[in-house]
């Protein structure tokens, strides 16, 4: 327990303590080091002209931010950590690279250090008014920004309902699963450039697409097909050199934690373009991940089996032990016109048929280097969808709403979703099969102690789809 109130089903108890980037209108917390006459006067001046707020390295806690910017400042680290010895600068940083490249027993040690000063038990902090008042930042008053420098993005497509949903829609029953789609998790380059933090806005693309299923003849014109997909994405740690591949076994060392991400599609121009080289313009305009990085280390109680894989992988793809984990998804959509998030699916990360450490392995099993930062996108996390009550498909199965983008609960726009205008009017409905201009998608996930007594979560993966903008240059 933590002397930091923390509401039960907040996705930030002492057991989480994600990292992130944030910044304030102030740099409040290190005013002091700048300026001596500072310290004491109140703590809300207005900072003198050096002190431009930056953004910085935060861990969440309840509804706080633990600037760990203030605590190297003041010296925390070098008395009670030994492991990490330049802490000020690595905390100040505006991106977790440097801190995410040290490592798996530098990231322990710091997540042991820091439960131990936010312990109900521990005076150090807790009763240190000042202190807290220079390094607790509440969210509220916080700007997120992207966790990591991120120099290139991954996307898998490792849902084997998710890809067979697709493949009939794509390609039809018969080739729905590709034949290699058993033996290795697929994926494709996609853009590092275009990924954003939650929060920020999505404009409709325009591109190629035919102008319909009876005259495929191409045309250019603003996507009408827009649509969301509900994935995770692990951000890389440590990196491995050109030419060295990481074994399987050693996968994990290299993972700093995850994050839920918003892989934006647009269907038809995914569809005319994607044949022989795979997805390109119809995905590479947004990539929305969440602020908050949850450590593998926290993530570690809630590993479970994955589904069982047959055929055998190939040796180097083979693990043993329980390599998924239960994490809990959910995506809501709120139209301009509609007063409250409506939830349209829930799934599961422990769905997913190749792990993510499958995933790193084979990215690098040809020699392929990843670098600090590199992010690395699970595909589509679908469930398995239970037309019945799940007391006739099994309480592990998915619901009938598992679905983890619009493609596939509109089943490529031959049905409607209902969205009610307000919880008030549930008669009253909007109608999706798409995603409409001013629409906001939001998701988010997180693990639950057996118990039900703490969640370990993500916070939320939220973005706004603007409408597209008319160059005069941009004609058909
Ligand atoms: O061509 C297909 O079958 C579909 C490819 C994708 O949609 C790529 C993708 O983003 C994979 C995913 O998110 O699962
Ligand atoms: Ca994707
Ligand atoms: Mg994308």
């Amino acid at each position: 327990m933590s002397f930091i109130q923390v509401p039960k089903n907040s996705h930030f108890p002492i057991q989480n303590l994600p990292y992130g980037i944030f910044s304030t209108v102030q740099n409040v917390g290190l005013e002091p080091f700048y300026s001596l006459e500072t310290f004491s006067q109140p703590l809300l001046t207005p900072s003198p002209p050096l002190l431009q707020p930056s953004p910085r390295v935060g861990v969440a806690i309840g509804d706080q931010i633990l600037d760990l910017s203030v605590l190297a400042a003041y010296n925390f680290f070098q008395q009670g950590l030994p492991e990490l010895p330049h802490a000020l600068h690595i905390f100040s940083k505006p991106t977790l690279n440097a801190y995410m490249s040290l490592g798996k027993s530098v990231w322990s040690a710091t997540r042991k250090f820091l439960q131990h000063l936010l312990s109900a038990d521990v005076a150090t902090l807790r009763d240190n008014t000042d202190l807290r008042h220079r390094a607790f930042v509440p969210q509220a008053t916080a700007r997120m920004h992207l966790p990591a420098d991120i120099g290139d993005y991954t996307d898998f497509y490792c849902s084997r309902e998710h890809a067979t949903n697709v493949g009939v829609m794509f390609r039809g029953k018969d080739n729905a699963l590709q034949p290699n789609w058993l033996h290795l998790p697929v994926g494709y380059h996609g853009r590092a450039s275009s990924v954003v933090v939650s929060g920020t806005d999505i404009r409709r693309p325009a591109g190629q697409r035919l102008v319909s299923k009876e005259n495929p003849t191409p045309m250019f014109a603003p996507s009408a097909r827009m649509d969301f997909e509900l994935e995770m994405a692990w951000l890389v740690g440590p990196g491995n050199e050109l030419g060295e591949p990481v074994t399987i076994d050693k996968a994990k060392d290299h993972i700093f934690g995850m994050v839920v991400m918003n892989d934006w599609s647009a269907r038809d121009i995914q569809n005319w373009e994607y044949v022989p080289l795979g997805p390109f313009l119809g995905k590479n305009f947004g990539t929305t991940i969440s602020p908050w990085v949850v450590t593998l280390e926290a993530l570690e109680p809630f590993l479970v089996n994955g589904p069982a894989q047959d055929p055998k992988p190939l040796a180097y793809l083979q693990e043993s032990g329980p390599t998924a984990y239960d994490v809990h998804l959910e995506v809501k959509i709120k139209p301009a016109e509609a007063q409250d998030f409506h939830t349209i699916c829930r799934s599961n990360l422990k769905y997913m048929y190749w792990s993510i450490t499958q995933q790193l392995a084979h990215h690098t099993i040809n020699g392929c280097n990843l670098r600090t930062g590199d992010l690395g996108g699970t595909g589509t996390l679908s469930g398995p969808v239970c037309q019945f009550s799940p007391f006739l498909c099994g309480l592990d199965s998915g619901t009938d709403d598992s679905y983890g983008s619009l493609l596939e609960l509109s089943w490529s726009g031959s049905k409607e979703i209902s969205i009610p205008r307000s919880t008030s009017t549930p008669d009253d409905v909007i109608k999706r099969k798409f995603i409409e201009d001013g629409d906001s998608i939001l998701m988010t996930g997180w693990c639950e102690a057996p118990d039900g007594s703490y969640r370990v979560g993500f916070g939320e993966c939220v973005g706004k789809l603007l409408p597209w903008r008319e160059r005069g240059h941009m004609q058909g």
